[in-house]
C-alpha cells in the first residue's frame, strides 16, 4: 500500500517521498493559490519545475509521443472534421455512447456544465452508456464513489478504467500465480489488482505496471528498471501514456506518460499499453455487453487516446473541445487524427431534445 507519500510495498518500503505532502497540496491549489505553495521548504525547487512546465505545456499539447506496442493505427486521409450540426442524427445512429472522463464528464473534480441532463436525455432515448478513463489512479468502485459525489446515477459496472485494464489483461494472459507486480501508481491499481486475486508486494516481479503515480521518486524508478532489466520475461505495463492529467480544473499536469517516460529511458523498452488507444477495453466491454463496435459513438477530449481509440475500435467518434484538445490543434496540419466530429462540449448534444420537442 502507499499512503500520504510512503512507500510501503516492493523494496522501497517505508521510504518517505520527500515532495509528495507538497504535491497533495499542489493538486488541490488552484493558479493563484500557487505562490503559498510555493512557500513550504523542501517542495521550492521541485514546485519550480513544475512550474516552468506548466508554462509551456499547451505549447506541447498536439505533440503528444505515441507509444509503437499500439495495434493497428487508424488515420484519416488528411480531411478536416466537421462541427456537429445535427445532433439527433449521430444520436439516432449509434445504440451505445461510450465517453471518456477527464475533460469531457469533469475537469479535476469539477462536473463540466449540461452534464446530468445530457446523459438523462440519452439514456431516456434508450441509449446504452459506458465511460471509459485512463486516469488509474481509482478503482472501478472508488470511480462508482466519484460519480455519485458529482450527482451522477452511474453504476460500477458502466465504468471501465485504466487500473482495471491493467488487471484484465494480466488476468487474460494467465499471469503465474507464483509472480508479483510491481507497482508504479497508486491505490486504484492496487484495488484493481487485489480484486483479481494478483499479488503485488515482493517477489519474484514478474510484470511491472506503471500508471499515474504522485508519489513518484527515484528509488521506484530504479526497481522498476531493474525487474524489467534483469527478471527474465518481466512484463512493462502502462496504464496509459496521456501527456497531461486534471488534478485541478485550473490547469493541466503531468500526467501518466511521464512516468511511463521515465521507465522507456532507463529500460529502453516500449510497453504493453492497456488504456486507450489501446482497443483492449473496448473489445472487453464490447463482449461483456454484447455490443458492435460500429454501434458505438466514442466521445473524448483527447485525439491521440480517445479519438484514437475509438477509430482502432471502428467505432463513429466526437471530439469535444472541452478539455485538452483546441480547435486549432484539431485543424493543424500537423495532426493526422480527424474525428466524426467535433462540438464544444457533451451538452451539445441537447440540441437533440430541442429538435425533437419543437
Ligand atoms: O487523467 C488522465 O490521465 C486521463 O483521464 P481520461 O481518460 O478520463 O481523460
Amino acid at each position: 500500500m502507499q499512503a500520504g507519500g510512503v512507500c510501503v510495498s516492493g523494496a522501497q518500503a517505508g521510504v518517505r517521498c520527500a515532495p509528495a505532502r507538497s504535491v497533495a497540496r499542489l493538486a488541490t491549489a488552484k493558479r493563484t493559490d500557487l505562490g503559498s505553495v510555493f512557500k513550504t521548504g523542501h517542495a521550492r525547487p521541485f514546485l519550480a519545475q513544475v512550474s516552468s512546465q506548466v508554462a509551456t505545456k499547451k505549447a506541447e499539447l498536439g505533440d503528444a509521443p505515441r507509444s509503437r506496442s499500439f495495434a493497428a493505427v487508424r488515420m484519416s486521409a488528411g480531411k478536416d472534421a466537421p462541427m456537429l450540426t445535427d445532433a439527433a442524427q449521430l444520436i439516432s445512429s449509434v445504440e451505445t455512447f461510450v465517453f471518456d472522463c477527464d475533460g469531457v464528464i469533469w475537469k479535476g473534480d469539477t462536473l463540466i456544465d449540461g452534464i446530468p441532463e445530457t446523459l438523462d436525455m440519452l439514456r431516456a432515448l434508450g441509449k446504452k452508456l459506458i465511460f471509459v478513463t485512463n486516469n488509474s489512479t481509482k478503482s472501478r468502485k472508488q470511480y462508482g464513489k466519484k460519480f455519485e459525489s458529482l450527482g451522477l446515477d452511474v453504476s460500477e459496472e458502466e465504468i471501465f478504467s485504466s487500473s482495471f485494464a491493467a488487471a484484465g489483461y494480466l488476468k487474460s494472459i494467465d499471469f503465474a500465480a507464483d509472480k508479483k507486480v510491481y507497482i508504479i501508481g497508486e491505490v486504484g491499481i492496487q484495488k484493481e489488482l487485489e480484486q483479481a486475486g494478483i499479488q503485488y508486494l515482493g517477489g519474484p516481479v514478474g510484470a511491472v505496471v506503471v500508471g499515474f503515480d504522485r508519489y513518484l521518486n527515484y528509488y521506484k524508478l530504479q526497481y522498476a528498471t531493474l525487474c524489467i532489466r534483469e527478471n527474465p520475461g518481466c512484463l512493462f505495463i502502462a496504464t496509459n501514456c496521456d501527456a497531461v492529467t486534471h488534478l485541478t480544473d485550473a490547469q493541466e499536469w503531468a500526467g501518466g506518460g511521464s512516468m511511463v517516460g521515465a521507465i522507456k529511458g532507463s529500460t529502453k523498452k516500449e510497453p504493453t499499453v492497456v488504456g486507450k488507444p489501446s482497443t483492449f477495453m473496448l473489445d472487453y466491454l464490447a463482449n461483456k455487453f454484447n455490443i458492435s463496435k460500429t454501434q458505438i459513438c466514442m466521445v473524448g477530449d483527447r485525439l491521440d487516446t480517445d479519438i484514437l481509440f475509438g477509430q482502432n475500435g471502428g467505432c463513429k467518434t466526437l471530439l469535444v473541445l472541452s478539455g485538452v484538445t483546441d480547435l486549432k490543434t484539431l485543424q493543424s496540419p500537423d495532426n493526422s487524427i480527424q474525428p466524426d466530429f467535433y462540438t464544444n462540449q457533451l451538452s451539445d448534444l441537447l440540441a437533440a431534445k430541442k429538435v425533437a420537442t419543437v
